[in-house]
Formats: C-alpha cells, sequence, structure tokens
C-alpha cells in the first residue's frame, strides 16, 4: 500500500535526540506506527503534534511529546499532502489541520512530505483549497474569498459546520489551475477574517513518494540542495 510505504519511510530520516513535529492524516499515520516502533527499541525523540488526533495517536504508539516552551527547535516535521505539483509546493487541509500543520512546517529545520501517486499534480487546484476562518463575520470573510474569483462552500462534517482544532471553520475553496500559488497565499491571508490557508509555498524539502514502477523517489527542493 501506497501510503504505508512513503509513510514508513521518512521515519528513516529521524535520528536519536530529535524534536519531531509530528503531521496529521492517513499517510502521516504510517510515520507515527513506526517511530512508535523505533521508540519501543529505544529511539529517543520527542513529538509536537500537529492536531488532538495526533496527539492520541502518538500517545497510544508511545512517542513522548512535548510542548513549544520545553524546546529549542524543531529538527523535522513530517506530513501529508492533498495535492504536490513539481515545484514542491502543495495543497494540505484536506483534515483541517492546515494551520497548525503550517505553524510546525515553518518552525521546522526540515519539512518532509510524505505523498502516494494521487497526490502528485502538474498545476494545484483540482484538490479544494481548505481556508480557516474565525466564525465571527465568516458571512463576510466569504464574501471576499468569493472576490478573489473563488466558489466556495463551508465545510459540513455530520451535518454540522466543521470545527477546527482552534475552534474556527473551513472553507472548502475551487480555485482550479492555481497559477501563482505564492499570490493566492497571500492574498487569501490579507482578508480579514482568514486565519491560514492550505496552500504551503516554498515549504516542503523532500518529499517522499513513488514512481510508476513503485520505487520509492525522494525529491529535494531548490532550497534544499
Ligand atoms: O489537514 C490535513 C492534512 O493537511 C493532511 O496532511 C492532508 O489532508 C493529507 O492527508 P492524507 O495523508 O490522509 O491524505
Amino acid at each position: 500500500m501506497e501510503k504505508q510505504i512513503v509513510g514508513e519511510k521518512a521515519a528513516q530520516f529521524v535520528k536519536d535526540g530529535m524534536v519531531i513535529g509530528l503531521g496529521t492524516g492517513s499517510t502521516v499515520f504510517y510515520t507515527i506506527q513506526k517511530l512508535g516502533l523505533l521508540v519501543k527499541q529505544g529511539l529517543s525523540i520527542k513529538g509536537i503534534p500537529t492536531s488532538f488526533q495526533t496527539e492520541r495517536l502518538a500517545k497510544e504508539n508511545g512517542i513522548p511529546l512535548a510542548n513549544f516552551h520545553e524546546i529549542e527547535q524543531i529538527d523535522i516535521a513530517i506530513d501529508g499532502a492533498d495535492e504536490v505539483n513539481p515545484e514542491l509546493d502543495l495543497i494540505k487541509g484536506g483534515g483541517g489541520a492546515l494551520l497548525r500543520e503550517k505553524i510546525i512546517a515553518r518552525a521546522a529545520r526540515t519539512f518532509i512530505v510524505v505523498a502516494d501517486t494521487s497526490k502528485m499534480v502538474d498545476r494545484l487546484g483540482t484538490f479544494q483549497l481548505p481556508v480557516e476562518v474565525i466564525p465571527f463575520g465568516y458571512e463576510m470573510t466569504e464574501k471576499h474569498i468569493r472576490s478573489l474569483g473563488s466558489d466556495l462552500h463551508i465545510r459540513i462534517v455530520n451535518g454540522q459546520a466543521f470545527k477546527t482544532d482552534n475552534g474556527n471553520y473551513i472553507f472548502d475553496c475551487n480555485f482550479p489551475n492555481i497559477t501563482n500559488p505564492k499570490q493566492l497565499e497571500q492574498d487569501l491571508n490579507m482578508i480579514p477574517g482568514v486565519v491560514e490557508n492550505g496552500l504551503f509555498v516554498g515549504m516542503a524539502d523532500i518529499v517522499i513518494t513513488l514512481d510508476i514502477e513503485k520505487n520509492i523517489v525522494i525529491k529535494k527542493s531548490k532550497q534544499s540542495v
């Protein structure tokens, strides 16, 4: 299974004594399981989770966790993605964890992305872009996002507006064919009420994926080589 192969591969980058940002989702699930096994075998690490879901998973797998004030730096953050383009820019947030994920990815010295082949795209935008907004005045925020050219809807789960771990809403925004991800990332974040969006531009250092023959491929970004 592709997610398991790329997820487990990322664990090889983790060394004794490191602080690891633990991403959210069904791919990094396998990284966390693998790290749990390595911890049982004696690996000493501390994890910083990007969501309550990941916090629970890390605890179940015996990975010691740390708070921000207890650490000096995050050595590596490992996370999944919903789309990855050839420049290794990403859309993330399918699980609604994008804000904490971006804080931790930005804080990490190295950001590693684990992505099965279905995530690799020529251009970002087929996957609807998640945008986290505060509940206050979200109807106004919606209008401003629409004015950037997007059709959008508030994310509904189990018949109710989905709330992130930060108590915010998610708008899933239709921006097909994103030609300038950096510009769009900045334009969205300029709108009052937008907390963060799921474009991660120029952040990934390494993407672990597979080629068409299902061999593991490690792509490195320009800034990391
Ligand atoms: O909010 C969720 C995260 O950004 C995930 O990393 C992303 O949605 C990919 O998740 P998965 O590995 O389950 O496809």
